[in-house]
């Protein structure tokens, strides 16, 4: 697979805060590609750099194969970023903010008609491209925002927390916007995120941890390695039920009447039950989630999982 982003050992710190320490990871082109992290880890400290908007006190990355802080206007030219807060100008018509950014590529009128109608169209937004800015809602102007990212057909899109403060449903309406644009155009999208089920979808996540990359792999590959199943047992006679688990050494812990004991594998419930047998009432088996991988790696223990059962 193509690398179209490359880290090495960059690194940032303002004042005494270290909030990049020397990281390392890469992005393979066409990709969904999450960058997840608690608040404070170094996520926009980290795009601020690769999007060329700050300097690096240290390390080197190549983006779409030009060198970062050498070659910072091709970079410019190959990504699309989309901030936390809007760069859109509230007052004048979406057309009009868009038809303005498309200017700065040097487009003749012909090029920058196409390229708006074109980012208009991916991003969702030909329904309100006369209207407003200002006058736009929460959903919709993000869809604005990412369209005036897309307006030059970069070949990176960033995205930092393309969906925070928007209600479930514009939410899942913005979400779906972009990765349906992925899918379509093939584009790279570098993302940050809270919400963990946005990042269950990226084909790749590197999260980081106090400015240093804490895991990295797909999904499930953290989902593997970082969370486990559980078994959750109702059984049917409370203290007969702690003897057998106990009988078998089973780590075990209980609330309100129902045992909850960990999986290295979802199979490894099957024994379990079937040596219950009739002391259980009702089971159930979750599992390990993005949210577990998230909440373990980030509470200061970096242990992997082990199962117990
Ligand atoms: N301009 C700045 N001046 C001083 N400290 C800064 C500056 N920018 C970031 N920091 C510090 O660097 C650290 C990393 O911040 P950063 O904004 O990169 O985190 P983040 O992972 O993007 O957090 P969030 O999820 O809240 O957006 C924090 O301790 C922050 O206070």
């Amino acid at each position: 697979m193509e690398k179209i982003i490359e880290v090495h050992g960059l690194q940032k710190s303002f004042g005494k805060v270290q909030a990049v320490c020397g990281i390392e990871f890469c992005v393979e082109r066409g990709k969904l590609f999450a960058f997840l992290g608690p608040n404070g880890a170094g996520k926009s400290t980290t795009i601020d750099m690769l999007c060329t908007l700050s300097r690096p006190d240290g390390g080197s990355a190549l983006i779409d194969g030009y060198e970062l802080g050498k070659e910072d206007g091709q970079i410019r030219k190959s990504i699309g970023v989309v901030f936390q807060d809007s760069m859109l100008d509230p007052l004048l018509t979406v057309r009009e903010n868009l038809m303005t950014r498309a200017r700065f590529y040097g487009m003749g009128r012909r090029e920058l008609r196409a390229a708006v109608r074109t980012a208009a169209g991916t991003a969702d937004v030909l329904e309100f491209l006369d209207r407003p800015y200002g006058k736009l809602s929460g959903g919709q102007r993000r869809r604005a925002d990412i369209a005036r990212a897309l307006v030059h057909t970069p070949k990176i899109l960033f995205l930092d927390e393309p969906t925070t403060g928007l209600d479930p449903r514009t939410k899942e309406g913005v979400w779906r916007t972009i990765t349906e644009l992925q899918r379509r155009t093939g584009m790279t999208v570098f993302l940050t995120t809270h919400y963990m089920e946005e990042a269950a979808a990226a084909d790749h996540i590197v999260l980081l941890a106090g400015g240093k990359v804490a895991a990295m792999g797909t999904p499930y590959d953290l989902q593997e390695r970082y969370s486990s199943d559980r078994l959750c047992v109702k059984p049917k006679k409370k203290d007969e039920f702690v003897e057998f688990l106990i009988e078998r050494g089973v780590p075990f812990t209980e609330k309100a009447g129902v045992f909850t004991m960990k999986l290295r594998h979802t199979v490894d419930a099957l024994p379990l039950l079937q040596q219950a047998g009739d002391r259980v009432e009702s089971f159930e088996v979750l599992h390990g989630s993005m949210e577990d991988v998230f909440l373990n790696l980030t509470g200061g223990t970096f242990q992997e999982v082990d199962g117990d059962a």
